[in-house]
């Protein structure tokens, strides 16, 4: 790691000429508000060249919005941000390059394709992909990142995709890498080949990485240094690596996020689960996504399907949601054959769906959240009247009880979904789906992008429902989350159950196994 010698004088947003140190991505002072929700408050950080800074915080603490601020996408309300001496707006901009969890690729192309599109205008010259394709490659050999420049996006593992978004960043010359939630959608097996990357771009190319996660054992693995942010501030900072290194746990970290003791353990059911079945799927398959799936749920009983995404999960999700018109095979609960053709069907056979995607399919964003509750029920009392007619009162009574009752923070019931955290929109969804009491619980990545307040606070929801007799089909690919909730485990592998884990304690390795493909591991 380098250390800030010299300084550099910036004229700030206020138009005031500040001195500020040369070297790495300097914040000072940053206020932002949202109409009276004050999100940022006097917030001061030094990422410097070489440096792997993880920036911890609660849903809602502000990591999101500072992360737009710093590449300019928000203005902050007041502070300065200034990038290797320079202001964004003086070319600080450019040395700054987001990661995002969702991928702005274009599926139908090449990877060389993608890194040209928008810097060169009309038709793409044979000449200059060639080069363009010899270069990523150097940039790959150079980076430890593999990666075909050759190769069509659409074709990539989404461990793939984000190197080529990595090697696109370092191609356009960032040398400061914002990575928002990296690991979240990766295999047991990437997510650590993606920590060792990310320590050798800053060990060896001095790139300054900020890394936002919500694993606390990614920051001991990774970091040098680790920022929290709570309430908006910035409550804590800590160096774990280099000089003057604290041997800091991630019970601590949790402390200083959460303000409290969390206890991420196993909540294994303690009995045999009652034992009628309440879900099955016999033989499901869907064209090209889902090959012959048979699986049981108890009531009472909580089965993972393990794997990670793109393996059939949103194909299954489409099958319990009724929204998978080509299915085959059959769809039992409670031991009657249903018509599962439509989302209402399957609500009304007792199943509740938490969706993977929150936004797409859980949420409409630019309705408020009351709405949003009100979304699958408006059609029956108490939020219907007479007549059809919705009772507005109803509506707000009933969302400011699951409000409270999932502690969504928002300023008022009728905030727009689309204005709430990652974690604060999921307690959302969850609230609406657990009010009708359903049955069986279907829930697919349910804690993904949570902090572990929130993550301990679900899986507690869960096991809740469990032991109150509902039967729980949980979608994750969140090893710790499968081990800690299971009764039992299937893997699912390109479309395939290919694996199955009949009782606990289970051995993470073969889980990872199965979930990478490699079944006789998991024999
Ligand atoms: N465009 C907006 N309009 C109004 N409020 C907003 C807007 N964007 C963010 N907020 C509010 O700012 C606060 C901080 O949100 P932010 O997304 O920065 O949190 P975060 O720490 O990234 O959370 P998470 O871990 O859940 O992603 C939240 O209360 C959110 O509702």
């Amino acid at each position: 790691m380098v250390t800030a010698t010299s300084t550099a004088s910036i004229t700030t947003a206020a138009g005031v000429a500040e001195s500020v140190p040369a070297e790495g991505v300097v914040m000072r002072g940053i206020h932002r508000s949202f109409g009276e929700n004050t999100v940022l408050r006097d917030v001061s950080l030094h990422v410097r060249p070489g440096e792997v800074y993880a920036l911890l915080g609660e849903n809602g603490a502000g990591k999101s919005t500072l992360m737009r601020i710093l590449t300019g996408l928000l203005p902050p309300d007041s502070g300065s941000i200034a990038v290797e001496g320079k202001s964004l707006a003086d070319g600080g901009r450019e040395r700054i390059a987001m990661v995002h969890q969702h991928f702005m690729l274009v599926p139908s192309m090449t990877v060389a394709e993608n890194f040209l599109l928008g810097r060169s205008r009309g038709v793409i010259g044979r000449k200059r992909l060639r080069r363009t394709e010899a270069e990523i490659a150097a940039l790959a050999e150079d980076t430890g990142l593999a990666c075909d420049p050759t190769a069509r996006v659409e074709n990539l593992s989404v461990g793939e995709q984000q190197r080529v978004e990595i090697l696109r960043a370092l191609h356009l010359g960032a040398g400061y890498l914002l990575l928002d939630e990296p690991t979240a959608n990766l295999a047991p097996a990437e997510v650590h080949s993606l920590l060792a990357q990310v320590r050798r771009l800053a060990a060896e190319r001095a790139v300054g990485i900020v890394l936002i996660t919500h694993h606390l054992e990614e920051v001991l693995e990774v970091a040098d240094r680790v920022g929290v942010l709570r309430g908006g501030r910035l409550v804590a900072e800590r160096p774990i690596r280099g000089d003057g290194a604290e041997s800091v746990t991630t019970a601590e970290l949790a402390r200083d996020m959460v303000g409290r003791e969390v206890g991420l353990g196993i909540r294994r059911a303690a009995t045999e689960p009652a034992g009628n079945r309440m879900l099955e799927l016999v033989g499901v398959s869907v064209p090209g996504q889902l090959h012959d799936v048979t699986l049981r749920v108890a009531s009472g009983q909580l089965v993972a399907v393990a794997g990670v995404e793109g393996n059939g999960q949103s194909a299954l999700e489409d099958v319990l949601s009724g929204l998978s018109p080509d299915s085959t095979g059959a769809v039992v609960v409670a031991e009657r054959e249903i018509d599962a053709s439509s989302p209402r069907a399957m609500r009304e056979a007792g199943v509740g769906i938490v969706p993977a995607d929150r936004y797409t399919r859980g949420l409409i964003k630019s309705l408020g959240i009351d709405t949003n509750l009100a979304i699958d029920s408006y059609t029956d009392p108490p939020l219907a009247r007479r007549w059809g007619r919705l009772s507005r009162a109803a509506v707000r009574e009933r969302a400011e009880r699951i409000i409270a009752a999932l502690s969504v923070k928002a300023q008022s019931p009728r905030t727009l979904a689309g204005t709430l955290s990652g974690g604060h929109a999921q307690r959302v969804v969850l609230g609406r789906v657990l009010d009708g009491e359903p049955d069986v619980l279907v829930v697919a990545q349910p804690t993904r992008g949570l902090d572990i307040g929130a993550t301990e606070f679900v899986w507690d929801t869960l096991v809740d429902h469990r032991s109150r007799g509902a039967a729980i089909l949980l979608i994750s690919s969140d090893l710790d989350e499968i081990c800690s909730l299971a009764d039992r485990i299937v893997v699912l592998y390109r479309g395939r159950i290919v694996a199955e884990f009949d009782e606990g304690p289970f051995d993470r390795e073969s889980l990872g196994s199965a979930m990478g493909g490699f079944q006789e591991a998991a024999a």
